[in-house]
Order: C-alpha cells, then sequence, then structure tokens
C-alpha cells in the first residue's frame, strides 16, 4: 500500500493506491482505502485490509454517536484520541497504520497513527510499503501554501510513485479533497496501468494506420489518445 496526505492553502488532500495483496498474488486490484469517518474527516488506511476496515468503521460509529450527543461536527483529534487508545490496548496486533485527515473548527488537520498507537502532527505524511517512493515525491517537492490543482498533482505523484516503484502498491489513484464545509472524493481520479481488454471476438486491429515504405519506416496517420499523465 501507498498513502498519503498533505495540507495544503484551504484545508487536507488524502491520496492512496488500489492494491490488495496476499503475497505475491494481487487479490484486489481496485480497494477502497480511503475510509469515510465523519463528513468532515477521512482516514486512509494500510496493513491487514480487515483491522483498517473494522476499526475505521467502529471510531466513525464511535464520532456519530458523539455528534448526537454533542450536536456539534466531529473535530480530528477526537478521531485520533479514538484510534490510538484502541490500537495501544491491543499493543500493535490490530495491524492497522494509518493517514488521518480533516478539517473541524479548529482548522485542518493531517496526523499518522501507527499500529502500537502512537501518533504524529504533521503537513505531509506517507504510510504503507510504497511510504518511502512516496515520501521522495513529498520531500523534494512539498511547499506550504500549494493551491488545490498543486495539491492533487503532488498526491497524485506520490501515489504513482508506489504504484510503479513498489510491489505491495499498484492500480489506481484514489483522492479525497477536504476543504472547510466541502469535501471531494475522486474515486479513481487516475487511472494509469489501464488494462487493454481482449474483446469478445478476440484481437481486433485499428484500421490501416500507416504505409510501409520500401526502406521499412512506417508513417502513421491520427493524433495519439490524450491521457492525464502521473505529473500531469
Ligand atoms: C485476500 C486476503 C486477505 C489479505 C488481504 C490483506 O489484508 N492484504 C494486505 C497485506 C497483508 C497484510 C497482512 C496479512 C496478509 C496480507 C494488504 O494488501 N494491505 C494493503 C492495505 C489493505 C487495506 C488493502 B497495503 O498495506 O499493502
Amino acid at each position: 500500500t501507498t498513502i498519503v496526505g498533505l495540507i495544503f492553502k484551504d484545508g487536507v488532500i488524502l491520496g492512496a493506491d488500489t492494491r490488495a495483496t496476499e503475497g505475491p498474488i494481487v487479490c484486489d486490484k481496485n480497494c477502497e482505502k480511503i475510509h469515510y469517518m465523519a463528513p468532515n474527516i477521512y482516514c486512509c488506511g494500510a496493513g491487514t485490509a480487515a483491522d483498517t476496515e473494522a476499526v475505521t468503521d467502529m471510531v466513525s460509529s464511535q464520532l456519530q454517536l458523539h455528534r448526537y450527543h454533542t450536536g456539534r461536527e466531529s473535530r480530528v483529534v477526537t478521531a485520533l484520541t479514538l484510534l490510538k487508545k484502541h490500537l495501544f490496548n491491543y499493543q500493535g496486533h490490530v495491524s492497522a497504520a494509518l493517514v488521518l485527515g480533516g478539517v473541524d473548527v479548529t482548522g485542518p488537520h493531517l496526523h499518522t497513527i501507527y499500529p502500537h498507537g502512537s501518533t504524529d502532527t504533521l503537513p505531509f505524511a506517507t504510510m504503507g510499503s510504497g511510504s518511502l517512493a512516496a515520501m521522495a515525491m513529498f520531500e523534494s517537492k512539498y511547499k506550504e501554501g500549494m493551491t488545490r490543482d498543486e495539491g492533487i498533482k503532488l498526491v497524485t505523484e506520490a501515489i504513482c510513485s508506489g504504484i510503479f516503484n513498489d510491489l505491495g502498491s499498484g492500480s489506481n489513484v484514489d483522492v479525497c479533497v477536504i476543504t472547510k464545509g466541502h469535501k471531494e472524493y475522486l474515486r479513481n481520479h487516475l487511472v494509469p496501468t489501464p488494462r487493454t481488454y481482449v474483446s469478445a471476438e478476440g484481437y481486433k486491429f485499428t484500421k490501416k494506420t500507416g504505409s510501409l515504405h520500401k526502406d521499412h519506416s512506417v508513417d502513421r496517420e491520427g493524433g495519439s489518445v490524450r491521457r492525464r499523465r502521473c505529473n500531469g
């Protein structure tokens, strides 16, 4: 897994790849690693899929009950405390490595939470097997006060670094942008390794695309398909 988060001008941006593995086998080519915690809080998870899903679901429910009780928006620090106390209690046996991000009345917040329950507060963070590949991008390109588009671009580049350099990461890029009073969950924001399907009728070759010259050079007609690139 490659999961990341960064603070930008107007809030927080989270990112994740979509590969789930079981040893050398890819058991899910498009899984979701960015979990809903509250309307203004999301959490990326690395480690054991079952543990990341269960712990984020549990705390999300606790936050909802707390919102009913207080009649107020959840705070990121509340999610952080609930997560770390649970993970510490289980002494690292709940294998969930998390990047928690959100915007509340006190502003934007980004944290990491490790399986044993330790936490960090950071301007940018990466976790999972692809975290070093992703952190290389952040350490070289992160700057404070980035715009939404600059932030999304850097998050996408960092996740792509994990997708292409870490075998535990792959497939697609999911992104979540959180600002005051607004959030955007961009599922499959980028599909950098599309599968070239063999159609039911077998291989279909595009119509004549160029003429072979005597010197074996070929001139091609038509332009290439324009796709969003990792550093797009
Ligand atoms: C199939 C199946 C069950 C294992 C799925 C499963 O949790 N895979 C794990 C790796 C792992 C961990 C512990 C035991 C085995 C295999 C995995 O892919 N984790 C990714 C994140 C999750 C949320 C998808 B990432 O951290 O690489």
